[in-house]
């Protein structure tokens, strides 16, 4: 028997929730309470793990949608995966090593894992994927989820598609069953990098996005940034990770998920208001008042990436990131956000 513990429960976390727990309904092989592990927080002198329990409702994170009944939040972590065998792990990504510490030889051995995180690290030998951190952590399979995903929209029911990578293939029919949908249309591939990559840096091309938003630049403009963006994220895909799967490129986790995050995404809604305040208001200071508790991915990992090229002596082979690492973290005008260098006309 399957037992599943969503690790995470702020907007997509809540979000997938609802999924989960509606297919845990339909196939024997599941137990039907999913717990999900609350970062415990009051809201209005109340927990937020006995509001869920009690009005069905994550009011900070997800608050137009009811949860399921069999969603079972629980503020300790070791408690919440106490008897899972599936772990979910939908966190901001800052937070998932301090998180995998934590659970290091507390899982049964027949634990599985699937990361639905987009984020990305680096250490002295170069790209740290959240699955490596999970497994180099935990010593267990991990699969990824990543995909064209706005939380709110798939919580109102609306159509979309998402992809998962594997690298064990029975694991991924397990993921499919918890995952897909009518209107939560599930592809696999087999390699879990470019999805990870794909999700990770498409939050920095959004960053620029909504730079391209603040300066009102319109539509041509956002499809061109969008399409470098793409190559630069291929780039930094094959040499990191050498030939990738370009047919991934196609799936949900690719183009469709970089298209959605420039248009709709809170990397971009908050980049564009960076750039209206031209720099003069900090990430920090704009999370806090628009996001109320949700975090930003793109900024850290703009910083991060930046860092890995410097040491590589790559930069020049990633104009765009620069630009917008530039405008993000060096005080260059908004304005810049399209000053690519001649000699690197996007190919
Ligand atoms: N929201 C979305 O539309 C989508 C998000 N994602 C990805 O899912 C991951 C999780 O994002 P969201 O669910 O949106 O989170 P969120 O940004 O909505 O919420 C922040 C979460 O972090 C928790 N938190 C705060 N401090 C913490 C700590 N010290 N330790 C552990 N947890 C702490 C909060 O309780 C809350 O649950 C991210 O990597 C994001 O890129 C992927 C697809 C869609
Ligand atoms: O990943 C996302 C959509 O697929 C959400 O992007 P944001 O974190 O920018 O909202």
């Amino acid at each position: 028997m399957k037992r599943v513990c969503i690790v995470g429960a702020g907007n997509w976390g809540s979000a997938a929730s609802m999924i989960i727990a509606r297919n845990m309904k339909r196939y024997d092989h599941f137990e039907n309470t999913v717990n999900m592990w609350v970062y415990e927080e009051m809201i209005d002198g109340r927990k937020l793990t006995e509001i869920i329990n009690t009005e069905h409702r994550n009011v900070k994170y997800l608050p137009d949608h009811e949860l399921p009944e069999n969603v079972v939040a629980v503020p300790e972590l070791l408690d919440a995966v106490c008897d899972c065998n599936v772990l979910v792990f939908v966190l901001p990504h800052q937070f998932l090593h301090r998180t995998c510490k934590t659970l290091k030889g507390r899982l049964p051995p027949d634990t599985i894992a699937i990361s639905l995180i987009k984020g990305i690290d680096f250490n002295e030998e170069g790209v740290v994927l959240m699955t490596d951190m999970i497994k180099n952590e935990l010593d267990i399979d991990v699969s990824v989820l990543s995909g064209a995903n706005i939380a709110n929209e798939i919580a109102a029911g609306k159509f979309c598609e998402s992809t998962i990578g594997y690298a064990d293939e029975e694991n991924a029919t397990t993921f499919y069953e918890m995952f897909n949908e009518k209107n939560f249309r599930i592809s696999i591939v087999n390699d879990i990098e470019s999805v990870q990559v794909f999700g990770a840096i498409k939050n920095v091309i959004a960053l620029g996005a909504g730079f391209c938003d603040a300066l009102e630049m319109g539509n041509n403009t956002k499809a061109a940034l969008i399409r470098i963006g793409l190559l630069e994220i291929q780039r930094f895909a094959r040499k990191y990770f050498g030939p990738i799967n370009d047919a991934a490129m196609l799936e949900s986790c690719g183009l469709a998920d970089l298209i959605t995050t420039c248009l709709g995404g809170r990397n971009r809604r908050c980049a564009e208001a960076f750039g209206r305040a031209d720099g003069k208001r900090s990430w920090e200071e704009l999370e806090a008042e628009m996001l109320n508790g949700q975090k930003l991915q793109g900024t850290s990992t703009c910083l991060e990436v930046m860092k890995i090229l410097k040491r590589d002596n790559a930069v020049g082979d990633f104009p765009f990131m620069e630009l917008i690492h530039n405008v993000a973290y060096e005080g260059a005008p908004i304005s810049t956000i399209v000053d690519f260098p001649d000699e690197h006309a996007p190919a």
